[in-house]
């Protein structure tokens, strides 16, 4: 790998650990090299493809609020109302792995056009479905635009960004994910009045940013890294020009090409490049640590917590479902609002570091929020009515709240005194709509403050601040790390010729963890109690922060080219392959301002 580092000595350049004679380089001349504008284009082009970050955050949130509506209005049975929530999970997954393939054959630009495509045809379909069928197809195809966007968004802001600000760009496409989700929870709110048609807004507003991004991605360019790569030498320059504003960048432009000329020798040009990543260490283990990632990013339960999120806020007394959205707004605001801290921190602290501190942060709070439900459990209200019930059902079996909430057949109908519960009783859920008991006095909800209230998969508790707490911890420590970095060190861990299937892999591992996590929930929750499943989630993110620990290099300010050489040593060597260790000499010419070098000494003295 050094010849392209030698290089630069031929031309005159002179190395950071041999300063020419009359200018030594200080830590603040790099700094100052460092904190040369950024020019405009690549926040331009950082915004266009984070629209994609945007759908998919949009997609994934709005349909809990346009189910409230949909259910009622289209009469879905339960495996419907599920089969609409996954599938577009499912689909993200299985175009996520596809799209390694259309990523490295037609470039990045040509993904983001097709994906913006896919989103508006979704956003149609969904906003004009005459039936649940035709619904379920815009579902579908969205997820399949989803997938594609989660792993060309991240790799294209990576390949056109500057090393010092790579971490902060890609990272403002986690804000726009946490963003899009937001916005659909605020848009559910608004349209949640509209109890005829509300859902077809909802859904199909998703076009106005799916068709924003086609327009702008028609006119913006492709990344200069993977022209390069299919040898379109002089479009990659002038691309890389337009990119990098005054700045000259030959250096730049030199190094990528030394680069892909030295990995295609290293790592045999033959072959499935699946095959070629597992066979050549340093992508085998750069595929571990950013499979790894991506696993426990979903292992730690996010998307079970924003989900549960409402069901949390009822169990703390927030019994009117409008408010109840509104709430669930707040919970997706957090998120948003924690994101911003990542992007903020990233380049300050590293990726590393951030990564780890969440997972401890958030194993802190997965445990609060263990605590919290076991209270809760433990103080659980007892069933003091006993109506007749049907002889096949097993609601008539239980004496507390919790046993009888935790059986997916049954659930628990009370009257409430301020936080005093009475007149309560465990009866069968009417199948059709979990909303309602299938007979007695829960069966006929209204909105009267004096009838009994239905609780499904939740029981009223006095401890729900505690879990409340929790909830909110969570989101605060999760956000900026473990809901940020996976994305974002995968954009930036694998060499050009693997960096479209190792991100699709990656990428699909998020999707498949996702849908696995989401989908067991409940039955998880029903063998171990919520307070079981929430500790289980601590005990996996302690198996995050072992892996994490032992396995993630830091990456931060290095150039994408550079980046293999963390690889090159044992898979875990418990960070001690951080940039300095394996860092090259890098070159700059001392005078005139033409390469930005890494930023590692400027964060040593920062
Ligand atoms: O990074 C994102 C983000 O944290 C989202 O809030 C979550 O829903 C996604 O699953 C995750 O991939």
């Amino acid at each position: 790998m050094g010849s392209r580092h030698d290089k630069g000595a031929e031309d005159g350049q002179q190395s950071l650990t041999d300063p020419p004679s009359g200018h030594s380089i200080t830590p603040g001349d790099l700094l100052d090299q460092n904190a040369s504008p950024t020019p405009k284009f690549v926040y331009l082009l950082a915004f266009f493809s984070a629209l994609g970050g945007f759908l998919f955050g949009y997609d994934t949130g709005v349909v809990s609020g346009a189910m409230l509506l949909l259910k009622k209005e289209m009469n879905l049975d339960t495996l419907w109302q599920e089969l609409l929530v996954s599938s577009t999970v499912g689909a993200a997954a299985i175009s996520a792995l596809s799209g390694g393939f259309l990523n490295g054959w037609f470039g990045r630009r040509i993904c983001i056009l097709l994906a913006s495509f896919i989103f508006t045809v979704g956003g149609v379909t969904m906003g004009v479905a005459p039936n649940k069928e035709v619904l379920l197809v815009g579902r579908i195809t969205v997820g399949l635009g989803i997938g594609i966007a989660s792993m060309t968004v991240p790799v294209y802001i990576a390949e056109v960004s500057p090393p010092h600000q790579r971490g902060q760009l890609v990272t403002v496409n986690s804000l726009f994910i946490t963003g899009g989700q937001f916005i659909a929870s605020v848009v559910d709110g608004a349209f949640s009045f509209m109890k005829h048609d509300g859902w077809r807004y909802m859904l199909g507003l998703s076009v106005v940013p799916a068709i924003l991004q086609f327009v702008g991605f028609c006119f913006l360019p492709e990344s200069p890294r993977w022209l390069l790569q299919k040898g379109q030498r002089e479009e990659a320059r002038q691309i890389l020009s337009q990119i990098r504003g005054d700045h000259a960048v030959d250096e730049e432009f030199d190094t990528i090409k030394a680069s892909i000329e030295e990995e295609e020798r290293e790592a045999g040009g033959d072959g499935f490049i699946l095959m070629r990543i597992l066979n050549h260490g340093p992508t085998r283990r750069a595929l571990i640590v950013g499979c790894g990632l991506q696993m426990f990013q979903q292992l730690s339960g996010i998307n079970t917590v924003m989900y549960y999120s409402a069901t949390i806020l009822q169990m703390g007394g927030v019994r009117d479902v409008k408010q109840a959205i509104w709430l669930a707004a707040a919970t997706s605001a957090s998120n948003f609002v924690f994101t911003m801290l990542g992007v903020w921190l990233v380049e300050r602290v590293g990726r590393r570091k951030l990564t780890l501190g969440s997972l401890f942060g958030t194993g802190l709070s997965l445990t609060l929020l263990a605590v919290g439900f076991l209270l809760a459990a433990q103080s659980s209200s007892p069933v003091t009515l006993h109506p007749a019930v049907p002889l096949n059902s097993t609601c008539g079996h239980y004496e507390f709240c919790e046993p009888c909430m935790l059986d997916p057949g049954c659930g628990f109908c009370f009257l409430e005194n301020g936080t005093t519960v009475y007149d309560s009783s465990c009866v069968p859920v009417n199948e059709t709509s979990k909303d309602r008991a299938a007979w007695g006095r829960c069966s006929n909800q209204t909105e009267e403050t004096a009838s009994p209230i239905w609780a499904y998969n939740y029981c009223p508790t006095s401890y729900s601040w505690v879990i409340l707490m929790g909830l909110m911890l969570y989101l605060a420590f999760f956000a900026p790390g473990m809901g940020t970095m996976p994305w974002t060190v995968n954009s930036e861990i694998f060499p050009l010729w693997a960096r479209s299937t190792g991100n699709a892999c990656s990428a699909g591992v998020n999707w498949i963890f996702n849908v696995l996590v989401s989908l067991t929930f409940l039955h998880v929750a029903e063998f171990l109690t919520y307070y079981g499943a929430f500790f289980m989630y601590t005990g996996l993110v302690v198996l995050g922060i072992v892996f994490v620990y032992g396995c993630l290099p830091e990456t931060k300010g290095l150039q994408l080219e550079d980046i293999e050489n963390l690889f090159m040593g044992p898979l875990c060597s418990c960070g001690t392959s951080s940039p300095n260790d394996h860092r090259h000499v890098q070159y700059i010419r001392v005078k005139g301002n033409n390469y930005l070098p890494s930023d590692n000494e400027a964060s040593d003295v920062e």
